[in-house]
């Protein structure tokens, strides 16, 4: 029986972007970056880019958020081939989980093998200030808790097994190297690594939500990420992902702060140059994490053993 083909999500539904894209670029991506609100300038660090509306693919989602582009960036960053979405997409847009989350299976079929995620998250945690970046270190899926989730409905098997593990999406040698990258660049103090909750947004959360994801150790709350997250790692790309904290949630019931997306912008706008020279120098360091470059002719085969 065929998967059901909701929302485009099956590999022949995916294989007519997946061409488009193919006849766009020179050659195999090894990373994918998804870039987080106001995070697109992360694609600024991209050499000799080839930009690829999301409008022109077929199939492909469009971003509807200020502060997400609508583009497909292809690159280079320290001589590894990278495609950077300048924009995600969002449950509260109106976008199906499968949707959301179709590109990760496109540029797995592109012959992707590491997924860098970001986001612009508010701070649960008290210590966690805006500018801060937190290292996603594991996650807590409210939507998946309620059954709202990507791989919901019949398992593609071209993709992945249909039970598979999560304990250890966010791969820790990565982590580490983005640890002593962050110390090098003077960010230390201001890096962290957490637990980072997906709501559905699209409200800010409420005091009494604020402090019952405390109780949870949450550090860091957004309203994406995860759903693209699990669906790398159903099909066996290494994952790691990261927050800039752009706002401190409220848990006063008393307080006068509201929190905005203006605000969250302008946090992200603070720390361009730094951002951009940190996922350079993960991504240089983390050279040896992905294959070389392959010319984009050869078929990718679809393992999802890591
Ligand atoms: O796409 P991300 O998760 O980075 O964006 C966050 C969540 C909302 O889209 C937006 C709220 O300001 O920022
Ligand atoms: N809550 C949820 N998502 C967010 C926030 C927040 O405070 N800031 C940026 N994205």
């Amino acid at each position: 029986m065929a998967p059901i083909d909701e929302d485009g999500f099956s590999l022949t539904h995916l294989q007519k972007a997946t061409s488009y894209i193919k006849g766009k670029i020179p050659s195999s991506p090894r990373i994918l970056i998804i870039c987080g609100s106001g995070l697109g300038i992360l694609a600024d660090s991209l050499q000799s880019p080839i930009v690829i509306p999301y409008g022109d693919i077929p199939n492909f989602p469009e971003s509807t958020i200020k502060g997400h582009s609508g583009q497909l960036v292809f690159g280079t960053i320290s001589g590894i081939n990278v495609l950077c979405m300048k924009g995600r997409f969002h449950y509260y847009e109106g976008h199906s989980l499968k949707k959301i989350t179709s590109p990760v299976r496109i540029a797995k079929l592109l012959g992707v093998e590491l997924l860098i995620i970001t986001n612009a998250a508010g701070g649960v945690n008290q210590k966690y200030k805006v500018g801060d970046i937190m290292l996603i270190k594991d996650h807590i899926n409210f939507l998946g808790f309620a059954g709202t989730h990507p791989l919901r409905g019949l398992n593609d098997d071209d993709f992945g097994d249909r039970f598979f593990p999560v304990n250890r999406s966010y791969d820790k040698n990565i982590r580490k190297i983005a640890v002593e990258i962050g110390q090098s660049l003077g960010i230390g103090p201001n890096l962290h690594e957490g637990v980072y909750a997906m709501v559905g947004g699209p409200n800010y959360e409420s005091p009494s939500e604020v402090r019952a994801l405390r109780t949870l150790n949450v550090d860091a709350v957004g309203m994406s990420t995860i759903p693209e997250v699990l669906v790398a790692k159903h099909c066996g790309l290494k994952v790691f992902g990261f927050s800039l904290i752009t706002n401190e949630c409220v848990a006063d019931y008393d307080s006068e702060k509201q929190p905005n997306h203006e605000e969250v912008l302008a946090a992200v706008n603070s720390r361009t140059q730094q951002l951009k020279d940190f996922v350079i120098k993960v991504i240089e360091k983390c050279n040896f994490n992905v294959s070389k470059n392959e010319n984009i002719s050869s078929d990718v085969k679809l393992s999802n053993k890591t």
